[in-house]
């Protein structure tokens, strides 16, 4: 099979240079293009260099659609404003689309829905192996225990970071909902501060901590009468989520249109 062709879209970003250091290093695919927002600073840079390589000959630009066009993938990890657009873009150009962007409101997430129907979309809070096991246990030990055990979510990050709580921690959220076979939406709690009240039982608690480099930390605890259980993960290197965007891709090609998880992709969704 011939190389796939992709565009990174934030390519400056700090996943972005990483994607591109994870393509460069990968025989099957091929760097097609590399897009930041207009006005940016990179525009006119070599996306290689930008990323600590050598040069790749591929210019940063602001024009995506051509890209796309030329491309058989696109790996965003920008905003959510910004992965709509691309997400309308890439239904048009009938490619892949990964998605790893988080904090997306419901209107937006029902927008990427919506170009779901014309392109293949793989959108995951959190690309890593790791994290995806993490949920499915999660899923496991929560359908197994009951209201005695309080759930909460704890995560932290660099404080670069834009949106809380993580992306991941919503994910494992949602994984400990669909094993009580409650909503999130209704058993969430995403604030606590003052005079809160004893905690109600079948909450799910989060937790959010910001500060320094930290790359991402993520613990489920099921703390029940006098014993606690505790699931965690720990990011060392961004390259685990841009492998795994990268494997995404892969694995999209020539897929349907519609809307994947990385459930889909590492062949957990039934677990
Ligand atoms: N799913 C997963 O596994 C992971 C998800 N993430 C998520 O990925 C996202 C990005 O994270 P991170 O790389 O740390 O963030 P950065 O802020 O470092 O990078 C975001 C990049 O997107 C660019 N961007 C913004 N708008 C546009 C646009 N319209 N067109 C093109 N590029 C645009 C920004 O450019 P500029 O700076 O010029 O505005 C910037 O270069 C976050 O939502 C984060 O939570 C991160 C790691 C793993
Ligand atoms: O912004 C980040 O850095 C990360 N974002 C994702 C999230 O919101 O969970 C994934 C990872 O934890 C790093």
């Amino acid at each position: 099979m011939s190389q796939m062709r992709l565009v990174v879209v934030g390519a400056s970003g700090r996943m972005g240079r990483t994607l591109v250091r994870a393509i460069a290093e990968a025989p099957d695919l091929v760097l097609a293009g590399a897009v930041e927002p207009e006005g940016s600073p990179h525009l006119g840079t070599d996306a290689g260099v930008l990323a600590g390589l050598p040069p790749l000959d591929v210019t940063v630009s602001d024009d995506a659609l051509p890209l796309f066009a030329a491309a058989e993938g696109v790996i965003d990890f920008t905003i959510p404003k910004a992965s709509i657009a691309f997400a309308g873009l890439a239904a048009q150009a009938r490619i892949v689309h990964v998605i790893g962007t988080t904090g997306f409101d419901a209107a937006e997430q029902a927008a990427v829905e919506a170009a779901a129907r014309h392109a293949t979309i793989v959108k995951s809070g959190n690309m890593s192996l790791g994290v995806n096991l993490v949920a499915a246990l999660v899923k496991r030990v929560a359908a197994t225990l009951d209201d005695s055990f309080d759930i909460e979510v704890l995560e932290m990050h660099h404080n670069r970071k834009i949106d809380a709580p993580s992306g991941t921690a919503l994910l494992l959220g949602e994984a400990a909902a669909a094993g009580r076979q409650v909503a999130l939406s209704s058993h969430g709690v995403f604030e606590r501060h003052g005079i809160t009240g004893a905690r109600t039982p079948g909450e799910i608690g989060f937790a959010t901590l910001r500060g320094g480099t930290v790359v991402g930390e993520h613990e489920v605890i099921f703390a029940g009468p006098h014993e606690r259980i505790s699931i965690g993960h720990r990011a060392e290197d961004r390259m685990i989520f841009a492998r795994g965007a990268l494997a995404a891709a892969r694995w999209a090609r020539g897929r349907k249109p519609g809307l994947y998880s990385m459930n889909d992709v590492l062949g957990l969704a039934d677990i």
